[in-house]
């Protein structure tokens, strides 16, 4: 870190004046720190510490942890944090601390207690987390360290004079040699000759305009008209003349309509991520737990458990308390505490000794429980046998349309219908019969408001494959989709609609793309990118799909996760061969 300038005029470091005589001290890459003058007892309370309470918006409107008090903030409750005042707010951490802290948010104070004998001289810890990943400084450490090695690998590359290289060998063996619990690594000297950056040359056009950019057609589904300065389509995007749209092609189909009879399924195509999620259902995860025979003593557990911040977002399942009935008839309670990760076994034992009495012959054990709540009946009760957990039907995915009202289904067919329509159109014109309808769901499919981000509605793009026209690999009919609906978007009367929410007008934000093929890898990350709804299509492709084939909508590692589904309904085996495309040219 870098070093705070916690020291008066004539140098020395201010100390606060505590019953202890606690005595603070400047460590190398740490700052300051809290130093023991005499040895102190295990359980003493170091300091009742008033605190400073933040809400959680204000802490998060002020932007506090881009702030020096970011390094500082207890968590706090409802999601607010707490700068705590005295010299225990400069305790710094370990991993093996030997203070612990019991948050108080009635009383607005934090008691710091040493959790085993302290001898003089030595440095006062509490444990931040014990997960290192949300150590910041430590990722500060590690950023630093990869540009270390970066800075070495280029030396390596001979881009490095032979000077610089002689700096950096020092600085190298002191980061890989060094204390690395604690010591920042020293500063990288800058230097401009180590990579030269090609200026760009004056050919290039330093702006972008509509020149450089080249025009697009009028947009189809918008009433604004042609700029004059607009030339004809010249493929930039490939909009399609405008095919009828009509509602009542399905909003009036019921479930007893014979036109309900003739309406093919789709079959949800799972992403990898779905399947881990199936897994995860089915999974056990290890906790901390303690058995408790008095109800009493449970009532001290429970806010324990709220006082320590149990409630880890990997828990909110569990039920808290465990009844079971004993072989004698009577009742024990077993209750969570938290992820073995979360606070090691003595830790927890300590605390629950300072938080109450009551509480200090409990031993915490390692509990077995689901990693989910349950979606059925079976589930729960299933569940129930090894820990309790919520019931929370919604998470159940429905795998085909099937259930779907008779209007959605018809509005699925139509969809399909016209993005068949327009890869047959294609096809006439000599392109690749590969079409794309994009549009915005009907408000009565819907799902509820906080689950989705209402669509732009009326905005909807056609379009279709133009890489033989174009000979232009990458007018994939997808990349064509997205680039209509950016532009529909810019003019009136989409540039004119307020966004109901931020980013409900970014790109496919909340709309559905019919296809008649599986996109490709590249088309499938730009429409992830596009924030799209969700995708069906007719055709998987037996090798280099994006979707069946590389599940990109539903990676955990990626930003945002869209629903695909595949259509299964009847098709004429004409009209198979008509859309029928050579996967070596097409992919
Ligand atoms: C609450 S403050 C502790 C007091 C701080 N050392 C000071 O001088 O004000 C937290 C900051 O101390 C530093 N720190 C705490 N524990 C550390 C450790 N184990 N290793 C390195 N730096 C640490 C980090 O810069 C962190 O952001």
């Amino acid at each position: 870190m870098s070093q705070r300038d916690s020291s008066t005029s004539n140098g020395e470091i201010t100390q606060g004046i505590n019953p202890l005589g606690l005595e603070i001290r400047i460590i190398p890459g740490r700052g300051r720190g809290v130093f023991a003058r005499e040895d102190i007892s295990a359980n003493i309370l170091l300091e009742e510490s008033p605190v400073l309470p933040l809400t959680q918006s204000q802490w998060e409107e002020g932007r506090m942890n881009n702030t020096i008090l970011g390094e500082y903030g207890f968590c706090w409750s409802n999601g607010g944090m707490a700068i705590a005042l005295g010299t225990a707010s400069l305790f710094n951490h370990s991993n093996r601390p030997n203070v612990n802290f019991i948050r108080n948010t009635k009383s607005g104070t934090i008691a710091f207690r040493t959790v085993r004998p302290v001898s003089a001289g030595e440095e006062l810890c509490i444990c931040y987390s014990a997960d290192e990943s949300k150590l910041w400084f430590r990722n500060r450490r590690l950023e630093m360290e990869s540009e270390l090695r970066s800075l070495k690998d280029i030396r390596l590359a001979k881009f490095v004079t032979k000077q610089q290289a002689l700096s950096n060998d020092t600085l190298t063996a002191s980061s890989e040699s060094g204390d690395l619990e604690i010591q920042s690594p020293q500063p990288v000297p800058f230097t401009h000759d180590i990579v030269s950056i090609p200026k760009f040359s004056q050919d290039i056009p330093t702006a972008l305009s509509p020149e450089t950019l080249g025009a697009l057609p009028p947009p189809l589904h918008s009433t604004a008209s042609p700029s004059p300065n607009t030339p004809p389509d010249i493929g930039a995007a490939a909009l399609v003349p405008d095919l009828e749209w009509n509602e009542s092609d399905w909003v009036n189909v019921s479930s007893g309509d014979p036109r309900a009879e003739a309406l093919g399924n789709v079959e949800r195509v799972r992403g990898h991520a779905e399947i881990d999620e199936e897994e995860d259902f089915n999974a056990f995860m290890q906790i901390w737990a303690v058995d408790v025979d008095e109800p009493r003593t449970t009532r001290f557990l429970l806010n324990f458990t709220r006082e320590m911040d149990f409630g880890e977002s990997s828990m909110r399942h569990l039920k808290r308390v465990f009844k079971r009935t004993k072989a004698d008839g009577q009742e024990r309670q077993s209750v969570a505490l938290c992820t073995l990760s979360h606070m090691s076994k003595e830790s927890i034992t300590s605390s629950m000794a300072t938080f109450h009495e009551s509480l200090a012959s409990l031993v915490p054990y390692i509990a077995t429980v689901p990693t989910a709540a349950a979606r059925t009946d079976s589930e729960l009760k299933a569940k129930a046998k090894i820990w309790p957990v919520i019931f929370s039907p919604s998470q159940l995915r429905p795998t085909t349309s099937e259930t779907w009202s008779a209007a959605r289904r018809a509005w699925v067919q139509a969809g399909i219908q016209r993005a068949i329509s327009l890869a047959l159109a294609a096809k006439d014109r000599g392109e690749l019969p590969i079409g794309v309808f994009c549009t915005a769901q009907p408000e009565i499919f819907w799902p509820s408001p906080e689950a989705f981000i209402p669509p732009t509605p009326d905005l909807r793009a056609s379009s279709t494959d133009t890489r033989l026209s174009t000979a232009h690999p990458l007018r994939h009919s997808v990349l064509n989709c997205v680039r209509s609906i950016a532009y529909l978007r810019t003019v009136p009367p989409f540039s004119q609609l307020q966004p109901t929410r931020n980013g409900a007008d970014y790109l496919l934000t909340s709309l559905s793309l019919f296809m008649t093929h599986e996109p490709c890898v590249m088309c499938s990350m730009a429409l992830l990118h596009s924030r799209v709804k969700e995708v069906f299509y007719i055709f998987p492709r037996s090798r280099g799909g994006g979707l069946n084939g590389m599940g990109v909508h539903g990676r955990k590692d990626l930003n945002h996760k869209f629903q695909v589904w595949e259509w299964r309904g009847e098709l004429e085996q004409s009209l198979k061969e008509a859309l029928k495309v050579d996967e070596d040219i097409a992919i």
